[in-house]
C-alpha cells in the first residue's frame, strides 16, 4: 500500500495560461493505491458526491492505464472538484507518484508529468500539464511542449474560492483565439518579470507579472463580484491578483504580514456580492509527498 498527499495548484498566474503552475502549500488531496487485479475507485472528502468512481470517468483511471497499474485507489478530496485549484490534478498527480511506487515503474518525477496529464484530458478535453506538473514536482513550474521546468519560490498566497462552480471545459471555450501584437509584447514583458520574481522570491515583482490583457478579463466574467474581490485584495496590500486556474478560485501574491487582512478583504467582497467563500492563506509548496508505505 502506498499513499500520497498531493497538493492544491493554480494554473496560469495569469500572464503564463496554460505554461505557469505553482503547488500550494494546502489544501491538498490524499491517494492511496493497493495492488489488485481490478481498478477501483473510492472517493471521499470534499465535493466527492460530484467525483465519478468509474475509472473510464475519473482522472486516476488514465494514470492506471498509462502506467498499467491496476489498484483498489482511494481519493480523500481536500481540494474541491471545479475550483480551480487544480483538484482534477491532484488525484492523476498523487496516483501517478503512488502508482509508480506500488509498482517500482522507476519514472523520474518529471517523466510522470506527461502521464498524470492524461488525466486532464478525461475532464477538459485537453491534456494541459500545467496544473500536474506543480502537484508533482512542487513550487514553481514552466511547462511547454519540451517538458516542464521547476523552482523552489517563497511567496505568500490567498487564494479565494467562492461557493460556485466553474468547469475547465466551460472556461476554455471562453479563451480568445487570437491576440494582438501589442497584447503579446505585454504578455510577455508580464510572464518573464513573473519568472524573474520566483526566481527572487520577490512578491513584488510575482504580483506586478501577473496582469494579463487576453485570457483573464473574459474569464473573469464568469466571478460574480471578481472586480470588487481584486480591487479589496489590493487595497489590503495585494501585490498581484488574478483568476486561478480556470476559475472559480482569485489567487492573490502578497507579503505575508498582509496575508491575513488580504484573504479578509477578498472574503468581505464575496459576501458583498451574496456569495459564501473560503480563503486560504497559503504559499508556493512542495510537490506530491509519499505519507506511507
Ligand atoms: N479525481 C478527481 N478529482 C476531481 N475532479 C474529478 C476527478 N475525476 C474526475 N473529475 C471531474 O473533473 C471535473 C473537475 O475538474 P476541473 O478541471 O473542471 O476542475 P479543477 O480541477 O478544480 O479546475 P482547474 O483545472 O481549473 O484548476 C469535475 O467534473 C469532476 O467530476
Ligand atoms: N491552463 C488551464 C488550467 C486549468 O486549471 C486553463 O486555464 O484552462
Amino acid at each position: 500500500m502506498v499513499t500520497v498527499r498531493a497538493p492544491a495548484t493554480s494554473a496560469n498566474l495569469g500572464s503564463g495560461f496554460d505554461v505557469f503552475g505553482a503547488a500550494l502549500s494546502r489544501p491538498a488531496d490524499v491517494v492511496t493505491v493497493e495492488k489488485a487485479a481490478e481498478t477501483t475507485i473510492e472517493v471521499t472528502g470534499v465535493g466527492a458526491q460530484y467525483i465519478p468512481e468509474d475509472p473510464e470517468k475519473n482522472t486516476v483511471g488514465a494514470v492506471v492505464e498509462a502506467l498499467d497499474a491496476p489498484a483498489r485507489i482511494h481519493i480523500d478530496k481536500g481540494v474541491r472538484p471545479a475550483s480551480g485549484l487544480g483538484s482534477s490534478a491532484a488525484s492523476a498527480a498523487g496516483a501517478a507518484v503512488a502508482l509508480n511506487r506500488l509498482y517500482d515503474r522507476g519514472l523520474s518525477r518529471e517523466e510522470l508529468v506527461p502521464i498524470a496529464a492524461e488525466g486532464e484530458a478525461v475532464v477538459s478535453g485537453v491534456a494541459h500539464a500545467d496544473n500536474v506538473a506543480p502537484s508533482i514536482l512542487g513550487g514553481f513550474t514552466v511547462t511547454t511542449a519540451e517538458g516542464t521546468r521547476s523552482v523552489d519560490a517563497a511567496i505568500p498566497l490567498v487564494v479565494c474560492l467562492p461557493d460556485v462552480a466553474v468547469s475547465t471545459r466551460d472556461a476554455r471555450r471562453v479563451v480568445p483565439e487570437t491576440a494582438s501584437m501589442e497584447e503579446l509584447v505585454e504578455t510577455v514583458g508580464n510572464a518573464a518579470t513573473l519568472a524573474i520574481g520566483m526566481c527572487r522570491s520577490d512578491p513584488d515583482l510575482v504580483g506586478l507579472g501577473m496582469s494579463d490583457p487576453v485570457v483573464t478579463p473574459e474569464r473573469a466574467r464568469l466571478i460574480t463580484g471578481y472586480d470588487d474581490v481584486r480591487e479589496r485584495a489590493f487595497d489590503a496590500g495585494a501585490t498581484g491578483v488574478t483568476v486561478s486556474g480556470a476559475g472559480p478560485a482569485v489567487i492573490a501574491a502578497c507579503r505575508e504580514r498582509d496575508r491575513r487582512e488580504v484573504a479578509a478583504g477578498m472574503l468581505d467582497a464575496f459576501a458583498g456580492a451574496g456569495i459564501e467563500a473560503r480563503a486560504y492563506q497559503t504559499q508556493i509548496g512542495r510537490g506530491s509527498t509519499v505519507l506511507e508505505e
